[in-house]
């Protein structure tokens, strides 16, 4: 799990080797181990370098061993150890160095990255806090508030701002590990005194209290209801007030709380489950790793209301070229303004340039004629989605996939409206489209499997989860959603507030509460989806039998706002007044 070599006659070579991300294993750290006693006791080894296998560095602690027995050498003594060296050790750190991984970079005396490499202390994400050293060690080497933000948010960081914040010593275009045995060359026989990061003090603004009551107030409000972000605040604070051993302590007390909380347990069901729903099939035993998907260099979204507005800027923003097709003058206009808005600001967020030169608009159809994939987004109207894929069939060059965003109608009866119904699936997407991760790819009996694996491979390259369903009424998303909101309106029809759920369930930790959220996506589709169910009958939306519609609870509040023409945010009214 760990090859040692000697290279360049003086350099110990220690190569990760724990497929796929060489994460840190109870073998792979005996491995480790095991490496650098033998580096350390070879008098021909003057420096060591560490590295991964397969371009990749090491995605950090093996989550998989969290919540069994672990057995191995424990990797906070295996990162001291190898800080402790005599001869300089440095990181050569290609792909990503994340958790753990980024930990036992920070134990090595040097780093070296990849211009191309990412870095993080992702633990937050997980539920936990960098427990090998991480929080201690982190601060004391680029500062308290930097270390702070990253540690608390979990964010990944490329390697020019690793380089720039002080993370790495050294970026690098050519073969990392080449670089990297350069470099331990030239270090071999220099002090590394000012190299052990567990012996430099912490340097802190003077006012520390006021910077962690500050700060432990933001981390509370944008964590909602999460506890391992405020661990993490706790035990930066260690690292800025106690000696480094009491810190360690510290990181540790607190770990061991989070490791066995129900939220470490959900969100790391939440990491394998997003990586399971990847290996998708279908009844017809077509599956992901036998479906080869088609590039798609350019798209069209069909309708620029909200959903179709959001569809657009993530389509560009991914980097394809993309048509834009709205033919209502009024919403044209405003839909040019409102995408290059969200576009601007997204950029601005990320410090890059708005790709505003990606999209092209139109309020002509036949500007699709070209494209290699056409994502339909007008308004939940069977009759007139009808009509446009009847329209995308003729218009398209041979082999466009035609996608439709419809959150419930049937995917495959659009599909028979053209002449190619293989290539047509569901890509429902969820607002705001270009933020929300999750996407619905639908298939129908019809459905190529080409064309699945081409909307799961687009829906990735969006930085979306994308999870491949059937198709049924509501399909996945919309069928959880059900009942959800069906119980928020039972709630105001005994005495609740729309203010009082969305807090409650905002406290809980949801981004948005379920009005919030109903008013963004519209409150007319559902009513659409509704009045198609039978479910809302004119005449009927006050007295106790109105209340219980095809042998259920039914509350007619929703439709009541709606017949007032309040559909939420995009007219100024919904649950709430905008
Ligand atoms: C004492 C405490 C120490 C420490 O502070 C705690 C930690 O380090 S906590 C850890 C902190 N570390 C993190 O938070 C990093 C978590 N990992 C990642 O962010 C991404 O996997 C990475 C960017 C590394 C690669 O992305 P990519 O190239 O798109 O690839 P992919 O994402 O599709 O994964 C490929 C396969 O590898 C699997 N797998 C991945 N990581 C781990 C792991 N650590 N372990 C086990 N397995 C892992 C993954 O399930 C998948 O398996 P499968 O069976 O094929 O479905």
């Amino acid at each position: 799990m760990a090859q040692f070599a000697r290279v360049s006659r003086s350099v110990g070579l220690i190569t990760l080797q724990n497929p796929p991300v060489n994460a840190l294993s109870a073998l792979a750290r005996q491995g480790i181990v095991d490496a650098v006693k033998r580096a350390l006791s070879d008098p021909k080894v003057k420096s060591v370098v560490i590295c991964g296998q397969n371009g990749i560095f090491c995605g950090g602690a093996d989550i998989k061993e969290f919540g069994t027995n672990i057995t191995g050498p424990p990797l906070v003594p295996m990162i001291h150890a190898i800080e402790a060296s005599n001869k300089p050790v440095v990181a050569a750190i290609e792909g990503s160095a994340f958790g753990g991984g980024l930990e036992l970079a920070l134990g090595c005396h040097y780093r070296v990255a990849h211009s191309k490499a990412k870095l993080g202390l992702t633990e937050v994400t997980l539920g936990l806090l960098p427990a090998a050293g991480g929080t201690q060690r982190l601060p004391r080497l680029i500062g308290v508030p930097a270390a702070l933000n990253l540690i608390t948010t979990g964010r990944h960081v490329t390697a020019a701002e690793a380089l720039q914040l002080g993370i790495v010593d050294q970026v690098t275009d050519h073969n990392t590990v080449d670089e990297a045995v350069k470099f331990a060359l030239s270090v071999a026989g220099k002090s590394l005194d000012a190299r052990r990061i567990s012996t430099y003090p912490c340097p802190c603004p003077s006012d520390v209290d006021a910077l962690f009551e500050e700060v432990m107030q933001k981390v509370r409000q944008s964590a909602r209801g999460a506890i391992a972000p405020i661990a993490c605040v706790q035990a930066v604070r260690a690292a800025a007030t106690l000696p480094y051993s009491q810190g360690m302590e510290r990181e540790q007390e607190l770990m061991a709380t989070l490791f066995t909380s129900g939220q470490a347990r959900a969100l790391q069901y939440c990491f394998f489950a997003q990586r399971a729903v990847g290996r998708w099939s279908m009844p017809s035993g077509a599956r992901w790793d036998t479906s080869k998907p088609r590039s798609i260099h350019k798209a069209a979204v069909i309708g620029l209301g909200t959903m179709g507005r959001g569809i657009a800027v993530a389509l560009a923003q991914t980097g394809l070229s993309v048509v834009a097709v709205e033919t209502q003058e009024k919403q044209f206009m405003e839909a040019k303004k409102m995408v290059s808005g969200m576009m601007e600001r997204g950029a601005k967020r990320h410090g890059t340039a708005p790709p505003l030169d990606k999209i092209t608009y139109s309020q002509n159809i036949q500007a699709v004629a070209d494209v290699d994939l056409v994502i339909e987004a007008v308004f939940e109207d069977m009759a007139l989605k009808e009509k446009v894929f009847q329209q995308l069939s003729t218009i398209c060059k041979q082999g466009t996939f035609l996608c439709t965003n419809t959150s419930a109608l049937d995917v495959d009866h659009l599909a028979s409206q053209t002449r190619n119904p293989e290539l047509v699936v569901g890509m429902h997407f969820f607002a705001p489209a270009h933020v929300m991760k999750l996407l619905e790819v639908v298939y129908g009996p019809r459905s190529s499997p080409q064309a699945v694996a081409t909307a799961m491979q687009l829906g990735k390259k969006m930085g979306k989860v994308s999870v491949a369903v059937g198709n049924c009424r509501g399909f996945v998303g919309n069928r959880m959603l059900k009942p959800y909101l069906e119980q928020a309106l039972f709630l105001l029809e005994e005495g609740a507030t729309p203010e009082l759920v969305d807090g409650a369930l905002e406290e809980f930790g949801f981004a948005l509460g379920v009005f919030k959220m109903s008013d963004l996506s519209g409150l007319d589709v559902g009513w659409k989806v509704r009045k198609g169910d039978g479910l809302v009958e004119p005449g009927l939306a006050s007295g106790p039998s109105a209340r219980i519609r095809q042998g259920r609870r039914y509350s007619p509040l929703g439709d009541l706002l709606c017949e007032q023409g309040r559909f939420g945010q995009k007219t100024g009214q919904g649950w709430y007044r905008y």
